[in-house]
């Protein structure tokens, strides 16, 4: 039976995102380094950030079957097939989790169908063990693995089980828009810098503002149009600069933003 503390994980491909998904689980303390094995296309790239964060870099992607009991398949999605396709022989009976955004279940089982496999929609900050990872409830888990991938993926953060129609809006939201904080953490920066803070105490000032504001909502469930409410006072500086803002069109730039890649999953970009 699998465990957290003996289990084998293994990553096909370790860029960003099996980087940052391997690192939370070491981070968490729930996967030991020495319990890692991955490979990517560039060795000694590997071996660089395999040195860097303890684990063990592998040749090939035979070698990360062979050894794991658990695989995260972290290609691009358009190189999923190609990797994992010579693969077929060597996954039976092995838990496969793809990082592949808009790769479902349909497609996976085409490629690899003697694996469990289970397709997800993850985000970066896993690496801060504050991540999100959307599980396609279609899947070829059996209930056993189910209940230790959930396990396991708990935690790097928040785990939810989504039916396919909603998995692609799901995983923009969550794993798009990190790249959309960033930006806005970059420009809240820049404002701060134009008027006189360092560098290191704005971008201090506010992640801790974004870490305090998400942990409010969640902890509170207040509808965000409270929590902007309660920080405006009338007649007060920030309504002038939430006004700024509207005038600005922010929120439909937004909106705007999200459509655009909604266009490009579904071919209309
Ligand atoms: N980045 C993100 O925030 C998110 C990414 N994802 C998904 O995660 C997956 C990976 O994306 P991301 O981490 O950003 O991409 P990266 O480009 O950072 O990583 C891709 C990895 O694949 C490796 N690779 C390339 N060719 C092969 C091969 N033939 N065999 C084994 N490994 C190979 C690369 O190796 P090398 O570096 O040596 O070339 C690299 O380690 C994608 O499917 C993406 O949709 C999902 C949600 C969020
Ligand atoms: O930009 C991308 O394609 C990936 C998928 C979700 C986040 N990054």
């Amino acid at each position: 039976m699998l465990n957290t503390n003996t289990a084998k994980i293994g990553f096909i491909g370790y860029g960003n995102m099996a980087g940052a998904t391997a690192r939370g689980l070491m981070l968490s303390g729930a996967i030991k380094p020495e319990q890692i094995y991955a490979c990517a296309n560039d060795y000694d790239k590997l071996c660089r950030k395999a040195a860097a964060d303890g684990i063990h870099p592998c040749k090939t992607s035979f070698e990360v079957v062979e050894t794991c009991d658990v695989i995260f398949i972290g290609v691009k999605p358009y190189m999923v097939e190609g990797v994992m396709s010579p693969l077929k022989d060597v996954l039976h009976g092995k838990i496969i989790i793809s990082l592949a955004a808009n790769t479902y279940d349909d497609v996976l089982e085409e490629i690899m169908p003697s694996a469990h496999h289970v397709a997800t929609a993850p985000n970066t900050p896993v690496s801060a063990c504050e991540g999100i990872f959307i599980c396609e409830e279609e899947n070829t888990l059996t209930e056993e693995e189910k209940a230790f991938v959930h396990e396991l993926l708990e935690n790097l953060g928040l785990v939810l089980w989504m039916d396919r129609d909603h998995m692609g809006i799901g995983g923009v939201i969550a794993g798009c828009t990190p790249a959309f904080v960033a930006m806005f953490m970059e420009a809240l920066g820049d404002a701060g810098c134009k008027h006189g803070l360092t560098r290191p105490v704005v971008y201090k000032l506010i992640a801790q503002m974004l870490a305090g504001t998400g942990k409010m909502a969640l902890k509170s469930g207040d509808h965000p149009g409270q929590m902007k409410d309660a920080v405006c006072s009338p007649a007060g500086t920030t309504i002038v600069g939430v006004s700024t803002l509207e005038k600005n069109g922010f929120r439909f730039a937004v909106i705007d933003a999200i459509d655009q890649i909604q266009n490009k999953i579904h071919g209309k970009a």
